[in-house]
C-alpha cells in the first residue's frame, strides 16, 4: 500500500512512521511537518557500507551526498554509521563541522566555489576538494600555499554519458555546467597542469552522471569510461590516479510504478566492472567512492499537511489545497516529479475520486500531486505525501514569506525535533528598514 517501507497502518487506521502515529505527531508539532524515520536512514547507510565491504573488500568509501537533506542531526547519524559525506557549499560544510563530523571524511564539491569556501575547506582540512575548473584549481593552489598546506584534490569529469533522466538532473553530458570534458583533451590538460603545482596533490577523478536513475548500465559505462581515462593519464603522463569517485544518482520509489534496483547492486556491479577492467589493463585497483544522497533519505521522509479549501470544478478537476506546497517541496514545480500520498487520519477510506493536491503559494504551478486517486476529504483531514526525505527540506524556501516547517526524527515510537520550525520573527529577522524610510 505504501511506496516506502518506513510506513505502516496502525489499529486506529492512522499512518504510522517510526512507531509514531502521524495524527499524534500533527497534534504535537502542527502542520506542515517533515517527519524522518531514523531506522530507515540507518538501514540505507548500512546497505551501502556493507556492500562496499562485501563487493570491494572495503577498499572504498560511501559518502552521503548531504545536499539531499542537510541538518546537524543527519551528519551525526551518518557519522555513526561510518559513512563520509559530500558537501557542496560552505553552508553544508559549516553545518557538518559544527555537528562534529570528521573533516577527514568530507569531500567538497561545487561548480563555482567562492574564495571564502575554498579557504574554509582548506582551513578545516577536508579530505578532498573536487575541482571543477581551471580558475578554481589556481585558487586552491594559491590559498593552500598561503596557508602552508597541500590540498588533496580530485577532478570532476564529464564522461559524456546520457543517463536517461530528467534534463534538469542530468549532469554527465557534455552540455553541462559541471566539470571538465574528456573531449579535446580538456580533462587531461587540467590534470597535467595540476601535477606541476606545488600546493595540490592529485589523488582522484570523479563523475556524477545524474539523479533518479533506475538502470545499472550508465554506471557501468561511467566506470569503464573513467578507468580508460585513468589508464590514459598513466600512459601519457605517468601520473597514477588512486581514487575513482562515481557519484550518486540511484533511483528511489516515489510512486508504485517506480521499480528501483536494490541499492547494493550498484556497488556490486560497479565493483565487478572495475575489477575486470583493472585486470585487463593491468592497472592498480583504485579506491572507489560512491555518493548516494536521495536513496539514503528520500523514502525515510514524509510530509504531513492539513487540508484547507476543497474546490470541485465540475467536469474539470478537484483541487484540494493544503497548508504547505512548493515552499516546502518545489520538486513538482521544478521537475514535474511524481509523488504518492495517503489520507493519514483515515487510511481505510475508499479512494472514491481523483483530486489534485495543491499548495498555498500564490502560483498556479504550486502543485504537490496532480490527479491522484484519493478518498473524499474535508478541511482538517491530514494528508501525508510520501518519500519526501530528499530535496524537500533542503530545497525549501520562504516564498510568499511562508515559514519553513519543523523536521522531526522518529524512531521506535519516539519523536525528537531536529530542526525547529520557523515563525514570523524568523521571517523578518534579517530585514532592515533604512533610517530614511522612516
Ligand atoms: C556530485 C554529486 N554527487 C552526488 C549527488 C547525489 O545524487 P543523488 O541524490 O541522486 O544520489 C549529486 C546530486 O545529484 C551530485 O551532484
Ligand atoms: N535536486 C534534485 C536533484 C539534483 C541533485 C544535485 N545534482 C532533485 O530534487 O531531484
Amino acid at each position: 500500500m505504501f511506496v516506502s517501507e518506513a510506513l505502516k497502518t496502525n489499529s486506529l487506521n492512522h499512518l504510522e512512521i517510526g512507531g509514531c502515529d502521524a495524527v499524534e505527531l500533527v497534534e504535537k508539532y502542527g502542520t506542515p511537518l517533515y517527519v524522518m524515520d531514523e531506522g530507515l536512514i540507518r538501514k540505507n547507510c548500512r546497505i551501502y557500507k556493507n556492500s562496499m565491504d562485501k563487493y570491494y573488500n572495503g577498499n572504498g568509501m560511501v559518502l552521503y551526498a548531504s545536499k539531499a537533506f542537510s541538518a546537524m542531526a543527519i551528519y551525526k547519524i551518518v557519522d555513526s554509521e561510518g559513512l563520509g559525506i559530500d558537501v557542496v557549499s560552505g553552508g553544508e560544510l559549516y553545518t557538518a563541522y559544527k555537528a562534529g563530523f570528521p573533516m577527514d571524511k568530507v569531500y567538497f564539491h561545487g561548480n563555482n566555489k567562492t574564495i571564502a569556501e575554498i579557504e574554509l575547506a582548506i582551513d578545516k582540512d577536508v579530505r578532498r576538494i573536487v575541482v571543477d575548473n581551471l580558475e578554481e584549481l589556481k585558487n586552491i593552489d594559491r590559498i593552500a600555499g598561503e596557508k602552508g598546506k597541500k590540498a588533496c584534490i580530485s577532478f570532476r569529469i564529464k564522461p559524456g554519458i546520457d543517463a536517461h533522466t530528467h534534463d534538469f538532473v542530468q549532469t554527465g553530458q557534455i552540455d553541462s555546467k559541471f566539470g571538465v570534458a574528456l573531449e579535446n583533451g580538456e580533462a587531461l590538460d587540467i590534470i597535467k597542469f595540476a601535477s606541476t603545482l606545488k600546493n595540490v596533490s592529485v589523488v582522484g577523478v570523479h563523475c556524477h552522471i545524474g539523479s533518479q536513475i533506475f538502470d545499472l548500465a550508465p554506471f557501468e559505462l561511467a566506470a569503464k569510461v573513467m578507468l580508460e581515462f585513468i589508464s590514459q593519464i598513466k600512459n601519457e603522463t605517468g601520473i597514477v590516479i588512486e581514487e575513482l569517485n562515481l557519484g550518486g544518482g540511484f533511483g528511489i520509489k516515489y510512486i508504485p510504478a517506480h521499480d528501483p534496483i536494490e541499492y547494493d547492486s550498484y556497488i556490486e556491479s560497479v565493483s565487478k566492472v572495475v575489477k575486470g577492467i583493472c585486470e585487463d589493463k593491468r592497472i592498480k585497483l583504485p579506491f572507489i567512492v560512491m555518493e548516494p544522497g536521495r536513496s539514503i533519505v528520500a523514502s525515510a521522509g514524509i510530509t504531513l499537511y492539513k487540508v484547507g479549501a476543497v474546490k470541485e470544478i465540475k467536469n474539470v478537476r478537484t483541487y484540494v489545497s493544503v497548508d504547505g506546497g512548493m515552499a516546502d517541496n518545489p520538486r513538482y514545480a521544478l521537475y514535474q516529479s511524481p509523488y504518492d500520498a495517503v489520507l493519514a487520519n483515515r487510511l481505510n477510506a475508499p479512494k472514491e475520486n481523483v483530486i489534485t493536491i495543491a499548495g498555498k503559494c500564490c502560483e498556479s504551478g504550486d502543485i504537490l500531486i496532480k490527479d491522484i486517486n484519493f478518498p473524499k476529504v474535508t478541511a482538517g483531514d491530514i494528508i501525508a505525501v510520501m518519500a519526501t526525505g530528499a530535496y524537500n527540506y533542503s530545497m525549501s524556501s520562504n516564498y510568499n514569506r511562508i515559514p519553513r516547517p519543523p523536521v522531526v526524527l522518529v524512531h521506535e515510537g519516539k519523536s525528537r525535533l531536529i530542526v525547529k520550525g520557523e515563525d514570523y520573527e524568523d521571517i523578518i529577522r534579517n530585514d532592515i528598514i533604512p533610517e530614511d524610510l522612516g
